[in-house]
């Protein structure tokens, strides 16, 4: 264990954010009790995380997505790794929806009987890296000024999360150890309609014509950033004592990178993804015009 500074915490190899953080929760991980109809969502920070919970909330719960429940995404699709007052899980009713950030090394032993599902949701790192950037602005997981000095922190990974090549290429790595899909950030962009079928389709979840227009509807950018439901802003000022609004939903685009990354930057950062991601089977998009 590691007490880094007063937001990330160095568990068992892996930088937590310390606010919120129950150490002996995280001692018990490995065998808290899973159950087969559980469903995890699993992302680095910034790929995504609460697009799917949004998700999650639209295709499970008809008063979400009716608009007639004011629940928050996140009480229904709770971060397991940082459990509070309001999640107690042992006493949730199934099927349990999950958010997690942490790496498959440190996810309960009972994942592995390949029962329960995950989602693992990707993101190209560069929007990754330039997303997280602002978001440290917000919330130091560390604070840095310059793109350069975060650039610097992620590709060492220094960040909550860790290291971003280390969290995809482990998950993929010993997919077979598990029940799990593997889903594009920029495929959800390029064909909201089509991705949420697949997601559907693994979740063994059929809706009808009119419900998918609203749950697509629901989900998109724009319309996900005005429900205070799923925009976190509350979470925002409420846990985290930040006032602006709108920090999670900042742009929702795919290539943002390039406004933010220097030509050197960028080739930099090539070489050090191609050093790492060698051989590695999913392809991603770096741009929208990509096919
Ligand atoms: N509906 C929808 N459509 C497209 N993009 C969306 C959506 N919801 C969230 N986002 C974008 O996801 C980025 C935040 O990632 P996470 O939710 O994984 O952040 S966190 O790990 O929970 O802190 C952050 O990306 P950036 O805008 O590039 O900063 C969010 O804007």
């Amino acid at each position: 264990m590691e007490d880094i500074d007063s937001f990330l915490f160095k568990f068992k190899g892996y930088y937590f954010c310390r606010p919120g953080l129950d150490i002996g929760f995280l001692e018990t991980l490995n065998d808290f009790e899973i159950r087969e109809d559980d469903v995890f969502i699993v992302t680095y920070p910034k790929s995504g995380t609460i697009w799917f919970q949004q998700i999650l909330n639209l295709i499970y719960f008809d008063e979400h997505r009716k608009n007639t429940g004011n629940l928050e995404t996140v009480l229904r699709v709770p971060y397991f790794e940082y459990p509070n007052e309001n999640t107690d899980f042992v006493k949730r009713p199934s099927p349990r929806l999950f958010t997690t950030h942490l790496p498959y090394y440190l996810v309960p032993s009972g994942l592995k009987n390949k029962k329960a599902k995950i989602i693992y949701v990707y993101r190209n790192p560069k929007d990754v890296m330039c997303s997280y950037f602002h978001f440290s602005k917000k919330m130091p997981l560390p604070a840095t000024s310059t793109i350069e000095e975060f650039m610097k922190l992620f590709l060492e990974g220094k960040v909550l999360g860790s290291l971003w090549f280390d969290h995809i290429k482990g998950w993929h790595e010993h997919k077979s150890l598990f029940n799990i899909e593997f889903m594009m950030y920029e495929e959800f962009k390029k064909d909201l309609r089509g991705s949420m079928l697949k997601v559907c389709k693994f979740l063994g979840k059929e809706l009808s014509d009119e419900d998918m227009d609203v749950v697509v509807s629901q989900a998109m950018f724009e319309n996900m950033k005005l429900d205070p439901r799923a925009n976190y802003d509350n979470i925002l000022k409420d846990q985290f004592g930040i006032q602006e609004k709108g920090h999670f939903l900042r742009k929702g685009t795919v290539g943002d990178w390039k406004n933010y990354m220097t030509v050197e930057q960028n080739e930099r950062f090539d070489k050090i993804f191609q050093k790492n991601m060698k051989d590695f089977p999913l392809k991603f998009i770096w741009d929208m015009n990509e096919e």
